[in-house]
């Protein structure tokens, strides 16, 4: 699929490369839910971004609402624990996740789902990462942002605290942790402003999904 970045948005040349994880900023936000989050994790992110938007087989979902089948609003790809990741930074991002939170964790991050967001009407709705063990336990989900930004927005389900916008950007890491998935819920909520494609991968535990 052909859905490219200006390369003069970002200019940060051609080597992809990964910065150390020591940066990582860690907020509470209650109820057991954290975020850690590092800025510019990748650079050379205009390349990665690239490859992905052209070699992934990007697939649209349909789903039902309201008794209609209608469009999931972004595209998807699923790697398995077994399947080779789409590009080799790939398997470096993760072989880095693990080694940084190996002992917090206690496993390692083994699959990676990958959606594309086309445009601002492209969007997640609010939810947790609860089809699996996020429902039941506490767990990490370390998120890659590639492409234009767009907000994460984060809430928690008591609402009983305000709404958190975390702005990612081209490269950034995000890494929800502890209850952040059956406590909280989150979402990339569409926009009215022209921005461009944005890729997100997400890494997790075998058995959250
Ligand atoms: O686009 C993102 O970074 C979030 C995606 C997400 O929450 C999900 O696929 O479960
Ligand atoms: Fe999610």
């Amino acid at each position: 699929m052909a859905v490219h970045l200006q390369g003069s948005l970002f200019d940060q040349g051609d080597e992809i490369a990964l910065g150390p994880l020591d940066g990582l900023r860690r907020t509470e936000l209650g109820h057991g839910a954290w975020t850690d989050v590092l800025a510019q994790w990748v650079t050379g992110a205009d390349a990665l971004f690239d490859a992905l938007a052209r070699d992934v087989e990007w697939r649209a979902e349909q789903r039902v609402m309201y008794e209609r089948v209608v469009e999931v609003p972004r595209l998807l790809s699923f790697f398995g624990a077994d399947d080779p990741l789409p590009h080799p930074s790939l398997e470096e991002a993760r072989t880095a996740l693990n080694a940084h939170y190996a002992a917090e964790l206690g496993e390692p991050f083994v699959t990676a789902g990958l959606c594309l967001y086309r445009d601002g009407r492209d969007s997640v709705a609010w939810h947790g990462d609860t089809i699996g063990r996020g429902s039941s336990e506490d767990t990490m989900v370390a998120i890659l942002s590639l492409g234009a930004p767009r907000q994460l927005a984060l809430r928690p389900r008591r609402r009983d605290a305000a709404t958190v916008h975390m702005p990612l950007g081209h490269g950034d890491l995000i890494v929800m942790g502890g209850s952040c998935q059956r406590t909280w819920e989150h979402a990339v909520p569409k926009t009215s402003r022209a921005v461009g494609p944005r890729i997100s991968v997400q890494f997790r535990p075998q058995g959250v999904r």
